[in-house]
């Protein structure tokens, strides 16, 4: 069962029922106030709930001529209907410990009135109920196919709660709010299901009568009420109501309705002379109503509320999500039909990103007039002119295929090609995930099985929508093919939060590895860690930029690498004191260091060093070892002074240099071999491990991790990443 099934049915229920679920919604809000109005009000008997039927009734005879009925309403109200001294018939809140008078039977506002109508049944009586109750239902479905979406997307339910991949904020805030709020919404939906079912008498009928001999009851031996067993053993707290006998016939009795039971009560002897058990249907009707209106409590009535709240920001989050997935795979308009065409793109794309970059490569081969046709990997077919095939794959699911490109291995299985067609596969994918571009490897791997497919590049992986990777991957395919490929950059993003001014503090020279240090100091008062990543755009150039963070003493420091045609990177190196730049801070909480920890290894290589300076001179309680891979001796020193300063200030840390331009060349991945037991040991008792630096270093550093962990802990390193003890922050 893939995850687009549950998606579309999510989806499809979500799309037929909005209208009303909003409508249910916002009357729930304003529904929401009720019980909480009401429990403001000092009638609720409160902690007086222990006292007896039989106190109460006494105080009440003392001060009224006769005594109707008492109630105890779900707000835990006591009122009584009496007839008073002077002969009036009045119903009123009592104080049930001295049988006072203490407030008017509390009116329905009008605006509670009209929603309550509006929520019930749309103002249309007995349909408008109907259909209420199938939006319940509908709701219910909608939380369902929602719970297995999030069991899917989290790679099974024993990872339900664990750290979701964020890809933008409607996604992310639609599974946090969702999880958060899942199970009040079952509730909700289902109690509203029960009270529509009990309203059309749908559930299975409790019409137990009472069974009185009234032949035999007995009118002596004659008793006060104060002597009443069984009006001395009910208390408040199980009452929910009395009816007084009308007369003093025989016949006549009291009538007591507890929260359980219904009893007949002679009312000369104070005997039992009939008792009725409530079904559990009737038990479960009270108790949706409670659960379903928030009555007599007020956390479960803001609750209730939170609840309608966050259901209006799921019919937005999630249409928004839709419609952006929409837009991106409706983008597919080909000027050459599929047998016309030289050049075949097949996308393989979940939410659509991946449509993105294809797209650019696709309309760059259109400027160069070539005939290219651009499709989904589950079209795929015969392709009478194709001379390249270039498949764009999307992973999901645990190493899964995106839904519209699930048929697409079986499809390249039937549909051989007559001749010979060169291939190129981008994987697309999230190092967030253990099994990383899963899918595009299966592909590549099924390609490379025929023989009329010819790769004419390695498959090329790229981390979450890079496109400086993709342009990297493009000019090794122009090179390859010697088609001069021009991709044209994507429009900038909107800068998602305003740019801060940030002063230099200092600067260093570069050191031989053209590499070296900038500090600076927020113009305003502004909160990140180390970790966090520091945006900037260079003048007039869209593409944004990101430098890992270390804070030092409230400062930013970045570490930077030049690079000859760099415009950024020369930018900075000619930065001086006091110069102003415009950048942004961009939280990272996934990599920001992890306090929970017992101990903390951070591995990187070159200028991915940053963050753990910030973190090692910040942490003075969790002990922490730095692994650094760099070129020679010299390369370190410009971080000398604060790693030594961070060691000496906090005795927390450690460092463990690697140097691969001297005549023993070391890489940091040796080091962690060589301190197998260690990393092992670390990992298996709740420590963490961040690696930061490049992708290079990263897969290296990854597989020997994974080596270690199955030789010693007998476990994959991703036991350890799906427990959240892997950070990485690689580019
Ligand atoms: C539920 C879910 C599961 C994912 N599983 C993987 C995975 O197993 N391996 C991987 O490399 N990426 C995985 N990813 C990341 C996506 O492949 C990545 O975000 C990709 O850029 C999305 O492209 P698209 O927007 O075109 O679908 C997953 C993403 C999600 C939301």
């Amino acid at each position: 069962m893939t995850i687009s099934i549950w998606r579309y049915s999510h989806l499809a229920l979500a799309i037929s029922s909005f209208i009303f679920i909003i409508i249910a919604s916002i009357t729930g809000i304003i529904l929401a106030f009720e019980p909480i109005s009401n429990q403001l009000q000092p009638y609720s008997i409160g902690s007086s709930n222990n006292i007896t039927l039989a106190q109460t009734i006494i105080v009440l005879q003392e001060h009224y001529e006769e005594i109707i009925s008492i109630e105890v309403d779900n707000n835990d109200f006591v009122s009584a209907s009496v007839i008073t001294n002077d002969g009036k018939n009045e119903t009123f809140y009592i104080n049930p410990l001295t049988g006072e008078k203490i407030g008017e039977i509390i009116e329905k506002a009008p605006i509670f009135k009209f929603a309550t109508n509006l929520h019930r049944s749309l103002f249309l009586k007995s349909a408008g109920r109907f259909f209420v109750g199938l939006i319940s239902f509908i709701l219910f479905l909608i939380a369902i196919t929602g719970i297995l979406l999030i069991i899917k997307r989290q790679q099974g339910i024993h990872r339900f709660f664990s750290k979701i991949v964020k890809e933008n904020f409607e996604q992310y805030y639609h599974i946090i709010v969702g999880r958060l709020t899942l199970i009040p919404i079952l509730i909700v939906a289902f109690t509203g299901v029960y009270l529509s079912l009990e309203k059309f008498s749908l559930l299975p009928s409790h019409t137990a009568e009472h069974q009185i001999d009234y032949e035999n009851i007995k009118t002596t031996p004659k008793k006060q009420i104060k002597d009443f067993i069984i009006f001395n053993q009910v208390t408040l707290k199980n009452l929910r109501a009395v009816e007084f006998p009308f007369s003093d016939d025989p016949e006549d009795y009291f009538n007591v309705k507890l929260s359980n039971k219904e009893l007949i009560i002679n009312q000369f002897t104070g005997q039992i002379l009939s008792t009725i058990e409530y079904p559990f249907v009737k038990l479960a009707s009270h108790w949706s109503l409670i659960l379903h209106t928030g009555q007599g409590s007020i956390l479960w009535s803001i609750i209730l509320g939170i609840v309608c709240c966050s259901i209006l920001f799921f019919i937005y989050s999630g249409f928004l999500m839709t419609l952006k997935r929409r837009k991106k795979s409706s983008i597919l308009k080909n000027v050459y039909s599929k047998d016309k065409s030289e050049y075949i793109i097949l996308v393989g794309s979940e939410t659509g990103n991946t449509f993105d970059l294809a797209k650019i490569f696709y309309n760059s081969l259109l400027d160069l007039n070539k005939t290219v046709f651009i499709s989904e990997l589950n079209k795929y077919s015969s392709y009478k002119k194709a001379k390249h095939l270039i498949i764009f794959a999307a992973t999901y699911g645990k190493g899964e295929p995106p839904s519209n490109a699930k048929n697409f291995i079986t499809l390249l299985k039937k549909n051989i090609p007559t001749k010979e067609i060169s291939y190129a596969v981008v994987g697309f994918g999230s190092l967030a995930y253990p099994d990383f571009c899963k899918y595009a490897i299966d592909i590549d791997k099924t390609l490379q099985s025929n023989m009329l497919f010819k790769s004419i590049l390695d498959l090329h992986k790229i981390n979450n929508q890079s496109f400086e990777a993709f342009k990297n991957w493009s000019l090794q395919w122009s090179k390859n093919t010697g088609i001069p490929i021009q991709l044209k950059e994507p429009p900038k993003k909107n800068k998602s939060k305003k740019e801060s001014s940030f002063s230099v503090e200092s600067r260093s020279l570069l050191n031989t590895d053209d590499t070296f240090l900038i500090r600076l100091r927020s113009e305003n008062k502004i909160s990140f860690m180390s970790g966090d990543l520091l945006s900037f755009y260079p003048e007039n150039d869209p593409i944004e930029r990101l430098y890992s963070i270390g804070k030092i003493d409230g400062d930013i420091l970045l570490s930077v690498k030049k690079h000859e045609f760099g415009v950024c990177s020369t930018y900075f190196s000619k930065l001086n004191k006091n110069d102003i730049i415009k950048a942004s801070i961009k939280r990272n909480p996934d990599f920001n260091f992890p306090v929970w920890a017992t101990e903390v290894i951070m591995i990187a290589n070159g200028t991915g060093i940053a963050p753990f300076l910030g973190m090692i001179n910040t942490n003075k309680k969790i002990k922490s070892h730095l692994f650094w891979g760099g070129r020679n001796e010299e390369s370190i020193e410009l971080y000398h002074e604060i790693i030594q300063n961070s060691i000496k200030k906090n005795g927390t840390a450690y460092f463990y240099p690697a140097y691969s331009r001297v005549q023993e060349k070391i890489y940091v991945q040796h080091l962690l071999k060589r301190n197998s037991s260690f990393i092992a040991k670390t990992l298996d008792k709740k420590g963490a491990i961040l690696i930061c630096g490049s992708v290079a270093m990263q897969k290296e550093v990854i597989a020997i991790i994974d080596q270690i962990c199955q030789k010693i802990n007998h476990k994959p390193l991703s036991y350890y990443q799906n427990k959240g003890q892997l950070k990485m922050d690689c580019y």
